[in-house]
């Protein structure tokens, strides 16, 4: 009995990692494994009935087209990113850019949409409704990983982005295609054009979605870009820096970047779910208390975390700093 539930679940994985992506359905009660697994292996993984509203996804996909359509000086508006509001190209304050516009919202509405013009009054609401879904659904998949890990306390992560201090951001996306032009001078080959340079994401967990324009990549263990193949109907989940301290390494933040070599427009839409500002981002006591194991970091707050990342460049490894120096035998 134990080895046929052993061999069911080894054949379900294998099925799962057919597209080399893992693939989560969330209607299916042994997802919180294939979760576990996905986040060891990868840091990432594609999420399908995830119960979000269609409706609250296209509204929201179309509101964004509409505020990247408007023009430049009515987007500058709400501008410049510093962090929070409109940019182009430039990505962060340390001279990173990319071939992407963006808007980068707290999430706590706090944003001033009046600057924009009458064209986008339901902007607000899109965003409100959206987030409230994806945060929903990014919670129930922080319990499964609870689960999955047999940690008691089920909401022991979700608490932290349900928490009225959360920490966490939104952020919209746009990729412009690339012209004849770029494509005939030889860009639109691989690595050519750079839409968001690699990094890892600082949060606990990141919640993508993105219209059917292709352009996401994760590296794997060994250094190797896999292309994320798009699908507008489902959400892709990213472990942040935060889950991969708080599991003491046992998940590890992905990293991941986008080309924006297509013919066509990528738009995405990021959640990114971070804990409040006062929160010691330490593993959870249940990972280190069976054995002897002992935390691979350093103590920190998320906001000693979020003002060192906000000093890095996009592709540092910001986690290094962090770690522990291992005491010699
Ligand atoms: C270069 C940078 C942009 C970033 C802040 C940073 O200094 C390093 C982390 C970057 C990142 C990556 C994930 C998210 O897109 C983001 C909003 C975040 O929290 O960390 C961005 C930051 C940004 O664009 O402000
Ligand atoms: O736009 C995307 O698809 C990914 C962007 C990203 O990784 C980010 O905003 O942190
Ligand atoms: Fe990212």
């Amino acid at each position: 009995m134990v080895v046929s539930c052993f061999l069911d679940l080894a054949s379900n994985l294998s099925w799962q990692y057919q597209s080399q992506i893992p693939l989560v359905d969330l209607s299916k009660p042994d997802s919180r494994h294939i979760i576990v697994k996905a986040c060891e292996e990868f840091g990432f993984f594609k999420v399908v009935n995830h119960g979000v509203p269609l409706e609250s996804i296209s509204e929201l996909e179309s509101e964004a087209l509409s505020f990247f359509s408007l023009p430049m000086s009515e987007k500058e508006k709400v501008g410049p990113a510093d962090p929070f509001g409109y940019g182009s190209k430039g990505i962060g304050p340390n001279g990173d850019v990319g071939s992407v516009e963006y808007l980068l919202l707290k999430t706590d509405h706090s944003f001033n949409f009046h600057k924009l013009p009458q064209t986008t009054e339901k902007f607000p609401s899109a965003v409100k409704d959206y987030v409230w879904a994806v945060r929903k659904m990014a919670c129930e998949i922080l319990e499964l990983m609870a689960d999955g890990l047999k940690i008691q306390q089920r909401n022991a992560l979700s608490k932290l982005l349900m928490d009225k201090q959360s920490d966490s951001v939104f952020r919209l996306n746009h990729y412009p295609p690339c012209t004849e032009l770029e494509e005939a001078s030889g860009h639109g080959g691989e690595g050519s054009r750079i839409g968001f340079g690699e990094h890892t994401d600082p949060q606990i967990i990141s919640v993508l979605r993105s219209n059917n324009t292709s352009g996401l990549q994760i590296s794997t263990r060994d250094g190797t870009w896999i292309s994320v193949p798009p699908d507008h109907t489902s959400f892709f989940i990213n472990v942040g820096d935060s889950l991969q301290v708080m599991t003491n390494g046992r998940f590890r933040s992905v990293k991941h970047r986008v080309l924006a070599n297509s013919s066509r427009p990528r738009v995405s839409m990021i959640y990114f779910g971070g804990p409040p500002l006062s929160e010691k981002i330490i593993p959870l006591p249940s990972l280190l208390a069976k054995g002897k194991e002992e935390s691979l970091y350093k103590e920190f707050t998320w906001f000693e975390y979020k003002r060192s990342a906000y000093s890095s460049r996009l592709s540092d490894n910001r986690l290094e700093l962090f770690k522990r120096v291992a005491a010699s035998s």
